[in-house]
């Protein structure tokens, strides 16, 4: 047990996708795996650890922004021996050719500050995929007929943004998207050298306003818990 999870050692596989929402991770643990068992309760924040196609993996709520993410990144890796975190988020389009429903990538992450940055003191870090993961994701999406992007995307720290002119130069500098959390998670796993890739779905779009109904939510989202189970373990 940790301060944030309660699971016993040994209850969290080496692979874990993490949701921000801990009821999408209850949803896509008893939708995707096989004989899930409830590995987390701690704060609401839950984890579900199963096998798909044979494979252990835990499916574990990190909750929303980075801070959050951070403490569960660090006690799954540290405490738990975690080597392959999959954050699956959903996100905010910032470029017209990236549509609700679209699958989105993140090779990099752009931000203006993580967790972090008070270990890293002056030096920008790029937070990066994992290459393996990120091209087996790809091949899992296309294989999967989903429209899908690869590039970079913004981690923001606010929701209600209030700086239109940030949202402006990420678009400017190609930026596909804003979310909440890979910025930190990347920058934890290449810390502590384990394996890290997110994989969104695009929930609502900020240049023409369109939304992803709560109908068809589950559905995309389906899509994408199942690239991220592929590139996990089909890679
Ligand atoms: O859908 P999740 O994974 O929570 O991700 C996005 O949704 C939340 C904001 O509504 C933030 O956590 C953001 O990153
Ligand atoms: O962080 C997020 C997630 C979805 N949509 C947004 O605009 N921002």
């Amino acid at each position: 047990m940790t301060i944030h999870i309660g699971a016993e050692p040994g209850q969290i596989a080496e692979t874990v996708l993490m949701p921000g929402d801990p009821l999408r991770a209850k949803w896509a643990a008893e939708t995707f795996l096989d004989a899930p068992e409830c590995v987390n309760k701690v704060r609401g924040m839950l984890g579900y650890t199963g096998t798909w196609r044979g494979h252990r993996v835990t499916i574990q709520g990190s909750g929303m922004g980075m801070p959050s993410l951070s403490i569960y990144a660090n006690e799954l890796i540290r405490d738990y021996g975690a080597k392959r975190l999959i954050r699956v988020g959903s996100a905010g389009a910032m470029q017209p050719d990236v549509a609700v429903r679209d699958i989105v990538l993140a090779q990099g992450c752009t931000a203006l500050s993580t967790p972090s940055r008070g270990i890293l003191r002056e030096v920008n870090l790029a937070p990066l995929a994992d290459f393996h993961l990120l091209t087996a994701a790809h091949r899992a999406a296309q294989d999967s007929g989903a429209r899908v992007h690869v590039g970079n995307i913004y981690s923001s720290d606010v929701f209600y943004d209030e700086r239109p002119d940030l949202n402006e130069i990420m678009q400017r500098h190609g930026v596909l998207c804003v979310e909440m959390e890979a910025a930190e998670l990347y920058t934890v796993a290449a810390r502590h050298g384990v394996q890290a890739l997110a994989v969104l779905t695009i929930s609502d779009h900020l240049l023409t306003g369109d939304a992803l109904p709560a109908s068809e939510r589950e559905q995309s989202f389906g899509q994408m818990i199942e690239i991220a189970l592929r590139a996990a373990f089909e890679g």
